[in-house]
This record gives structure tokens, C-alpha cells and sequence, in this order.
């Protein structure tokens, strides 16, 4: 059964700053400290866990900061939705959404949330527009203006390069980003620190790894770190026979542990996506590709490690739920409690190497990590053609790490500037189309 986000907590349910504890175990020791705050009283539990487990009681300190204003990019998505259950338990206002498509899941985002401005995309314009209460404004296929719209924090959870103009134009009016759209930070990472800074825009990670990096990393100085450890899960091939030309998309969407976009569940499968997150953690850390390791723990369970020079390690470790990293974006420092039931610590924990040879897709992003300037851009735009067409059954799931070699050795790379990315991009996507007559 899942933890139930919908309902909203009882007044006093968010906790202070006193819950600002270390890194370790975090949604485990988030529920443990607040159950324990609280009294460590058994009864009454008032339901079950994602585990089957009891929860603990909802009982905790009265919250000290005032309810945020919230936007959400990518709304009607898997982070949308679950960044939204997010917005609901902790209390938030919902501002802004923006979204693509799913008209009837925006719809009733707005009948739920009441927002001042929503975006979709034009083929579902009329339809959104026909059922907006008044007061709710439309931006027809404006994601950027949501983005622009006032408020405390935004949600940026539009995939892939789509999601990086959006990105930028609620850091250019200084707001908190909390960030899941990794691309962003894999296309123009030190540009989008350098808009970010520019702004006074304050930028927290999403994505379940860089969160597990950005807390394990809090309180430690840089010097005394030796090496960033990203966690893969392998995706559903990690044990399929040697040969993956001929899986089909259906397979390759069953991931092993996390329920995601499509986009990014391929990207798992091919561990581009444990790519994507090396590029993602070393401009996001700004920290060498030459001491970022990657590790497969098939559980997804330790979400990442901080190797110290010391001989330490520190892991951050909780349930695969992307409802934890969202409000850790949200809120850290603070760590007020979640209802997830708290983390089962008995079972078998794996670590194994990557697999390169048969995954060639994480060598090629250390590759064009190495290589710098626009060589990322061209690397993530031609995935994402190979990915559409992977997933429309026209080119096979090998064809993918194809399109990034074709792209990183055909591709000519400049200096990174805000005028050679979208060109890479675009030479990247071209190139791909070509290789494959698209
Ligand atoms: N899902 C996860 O658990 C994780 C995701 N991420 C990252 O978060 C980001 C979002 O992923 P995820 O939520 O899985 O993706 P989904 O495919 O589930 O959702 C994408 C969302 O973005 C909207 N959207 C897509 N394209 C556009 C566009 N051009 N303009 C406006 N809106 C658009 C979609 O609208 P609609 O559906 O209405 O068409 C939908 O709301 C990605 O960068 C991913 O890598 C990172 C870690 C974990
Ligand atoms: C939940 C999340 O952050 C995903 O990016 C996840 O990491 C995907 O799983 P893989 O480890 O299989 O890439
Ligand atoms: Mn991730």
C-alpha cells in the first residue's frame, strides 16, 4: 500500500529546524526522529506504509515557516504528480503549473490546486481553456512564463532539452529551483550556474542521486573529499543473455525498481541515464569526471556515496520514492517528516561493477565529458532521437549507443556559450535523423 500523500497534515505536522540532522538514512531516520519527537508512541499507527508497515503517528511540532508558493513545471508527469503530492502534505500554495498534453490530468491538477497561471501545449489549448475556473489564467505552450510567474520555489520537471529554456527563465527571476530535469544541467551546466548566480537563484537537486551527493556533502569540506559515487540500478538487463538488439521497448520500460517517465526509464535501461547523472554531478558539484565512480546496487536503496580521503564512505540511504528527494529540494536544510513508513534495514544489499562493454552508453558520457564545450549537448540530443525513436519501434535498443558514438565522433564540438548550444543540438538531432534515415 502506498503512503498516503492526499491527505493534508494536521496543523503542526511539519517539523522545525531542530529536525536538521546529518546525512544518513534520511527517510528512514526522518520518520524514526519524528515518531521518536513525538513520543515514541505505538498507537494510534493510522496506516499502513509503502512497506506494509505501520507508519508513525502524525503528531509532530508546529511548522516556523510560512507555507511556500510552489510552481510546477512538467506538472502532469511522474515528478509533477509526485512533487505535487509533495505541495499537498507540506501545505504549500500551487501558483503555477505547466504542462504538455494530458489535458484531463491538468484539468484536475486545477480543480485541486486552484493555480493563478497553467501552460499546455496548443493541441489541447481549447479544451484546458473550456474548463478553467476563473481566476486561473492560460499561457498556451508558455512553460517559460509559468516559470516566470511569482513564487518561492519551482518544480523544473520538464524532460530533456525542452526543459532547459524554462529552467533558465525562473532562475533569470532569481527563484528556487528545485531541479529534476538533468539535461539542463548536462547541456549548459556551468552557463546555468553563471544565470543562477547572476540572478541570486538558489538551485537544489531532484534527482534521487544528487540529492543523496548534495547531503552527504553538507558540512564537509571539499578538500577531504576524494570521489563522488553514483548507485545504478543496472536497469531490467543487468541479467538478460548477452545480446540486446532485439529487446523490444516494452521490455526495456519494466524498470527493475522506480516507476518513471519513458524517457528516462530507457535511459536506464542503456545506463545512459547513469551517464547523464555523471555529467549532471560534475558540473552541478563542479567537481573532476576522473573521480566520479559508478557502482550497480540493484536494490536502489543507497542512492549514492561520498568516498572521503579519510578511508570513509557516507551513503545516503532511503526507500526508491522520488517524493523524499522532492521535499529534501524543497526544504533543505530542514527536514521536516514524511508520512512514508520508515525503512525496512534487513534484506541483501548488492554492489557490482558496470558492465561498459555490453553498456557502452556511460563510457560515451565520460567520453564527451572529457571532451567539454558542446560535446554534452550533442551527446544528450542525439539520445533523445534515439530514444523517440527506439521507443516508436524503428531503430533497435543497440542503435541507441550507435546514435551517441555517431554524434560524439561526427559532431563538431565548440567552446560551451549560449549560441553554440542550441547548434550542437540541433547538429546532433540532425546527424542521428541521417544515420538512421528518420
Ligand atoms: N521520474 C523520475 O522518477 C525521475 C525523473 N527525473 C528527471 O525529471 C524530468 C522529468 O521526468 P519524468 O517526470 O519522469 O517525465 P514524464 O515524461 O513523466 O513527464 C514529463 C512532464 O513534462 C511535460 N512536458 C514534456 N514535454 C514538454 C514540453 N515540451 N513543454 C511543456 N511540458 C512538457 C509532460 O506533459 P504531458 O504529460 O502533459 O504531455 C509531463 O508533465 C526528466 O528530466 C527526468 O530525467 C530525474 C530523476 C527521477
Ligand atoms: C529515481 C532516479 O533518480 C532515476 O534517475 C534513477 O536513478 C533511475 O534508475 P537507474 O539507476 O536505473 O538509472
Ligand atoms: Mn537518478
Amino acid at each position: 500500500m502506498q503512503a498516503d500523500y492526499t491527505e493534508t497534515p494536521p496543523a503542526g505536522a511539519a517539523c522545525t529546524g531542530a529536525y536538521r540532522v546529518g546525512a544518513y538514512g534520511v527517510g528512514a531516520c526522518w520518520a524514526a526522529r519524528a515518531w521518536l519527537r513525538a513520543g515514541g508512541r505505538l498507537a494510534p499507527a493510522r496506516r499502513k506504509g509503502h512497506n506494509g508497515r505501520m507508519t508513525p503517528p502524525y503528531d509532530a511540532p508546529t511548522p516556523d515557516a510560512p507555507p511556500k508558493r510552489l510552481s510546477v513545471l512538467g506538472s502532469t508527469g511522474s515528478i509533477g504528480t509526485q512533487a505535487l503530492q509533495v505541495a499537498r502534505w507540506r501545505g504549500y500554495e500551487v501558483v503555477a503549473l505547466a504542462a504538455g498534453r494530458n489535458a484531463a490530468r491538468l484539468i484536475e491538477q486545477v480543480r485541486t490546486f486552484r493555480p493563478q497561471l497553467v501552460s499546455c501545449d496548443a493541441a489541447v489549448a481549447d479544451e484546458v481553456r473550456a474548463a478553467l475556473p476563473a481566476g486561473t489564467q492560460l499561457a498556451v505552450g508558455e512553460p517559460a512564463a509559468v516559470a516566470a510567474h511569482p513564487a518561492d520555489v519551482v518544480v523544473a520537471a520538464i524532460p530533456g532539452y525542452a526543459g532547459l529554456e524554462p529552467t533558465l527563465a525562473a532562475l533569470r527571476e532569481g527563484r528556487h529551483v528545485a531541479l529534476a530535469n538533468k539535461e539542463a544541467m548536462v547541456v549548459a551546466g556551468p552557463l546555468v550556474w553563471e544565470t543562477a548566480r547572476a540572478h541570486g537563484a538558489r538551485l537544489t537537486p531532484v534527482d534521487s542521486e544528487l540529492s543523496a551527493l548534495f547531503q552527504c556533502l553538507q558540512g564537509e569540506p571539499r578538500e577531504a573529499v576524494a570521489a563522488l559515487v553514483l548507485t545504478a540500478s543496472g536497469g531490467p538487463f543487468r541479467l538478460a543473455p548477452e545480446d540486446l538488439s532485439g529487446v523490444s521497448p516494452a521490455a526495456a520500460l519494466k524498470h527493475p525498481t522506480w516507476n518513471m517517465g519513458h524517457k528516462v526509464t530507457i535511459d536506464s535501461a542503456t545506463l545512459f541515464n547513469k551517464g547523464l547523472e555523471v555529467l549532471e554531478s560534475h558540473f552541478f558539484f563542479d567537481w573532476p569526471l576522473e573521480r566520479i565512480e559508478v557502482v550497480i546496487h540493484p536494490q536502489s536503496l543507497v542512492h549514492s556515496l561520498v568516498r572521503f580521503k579519510d578511508g570513509n564512505l557516507k551513503a545516503q540511504i532511503g526507500s526508491h520514492d522520488m517524493r523524499l528527494p522532492i521535499q529534501v529540494a524543497l526544504e533543505a536544510p530542514d527536514r521536516p517528516p514524511t508520512p512514508l513508513a520508515p525503512l525496512p534495514l534487513v534484506g541483501v544489499w548488492e554492489f557490482y561493477e558496470p558492465d561498459t562493454a555490453r553498456f557502452p552508453s556511460l563510457a560515451l558520457a565520460y567520453e564527451a565529458g572529457r571532451r567539454g564545450g558542446t560535446a554534452p549537448a550533442a551527446l544528450n540530443a542525439a539520445d533523445e532521437v534515439a530514444v523517440e525513436a527506439f521507443l516508436a519501434g524503428r531503430i533497435g535498443f543497440m542503435d541507441i549507443p550507435r546514435a551517441l558514438e555517431h554524434a560524439l565522433t561526427q559532431v563538431p564540438h565548440a567552446a560551451l556559450s549560449w549560441e553554440a548550444i542550441p547548434e550542437a543540438d540541433r547538429e546532433a538531432r540532425r546527424a542521428v535523423r541521417a544515420l538512421f534515415r528518420l
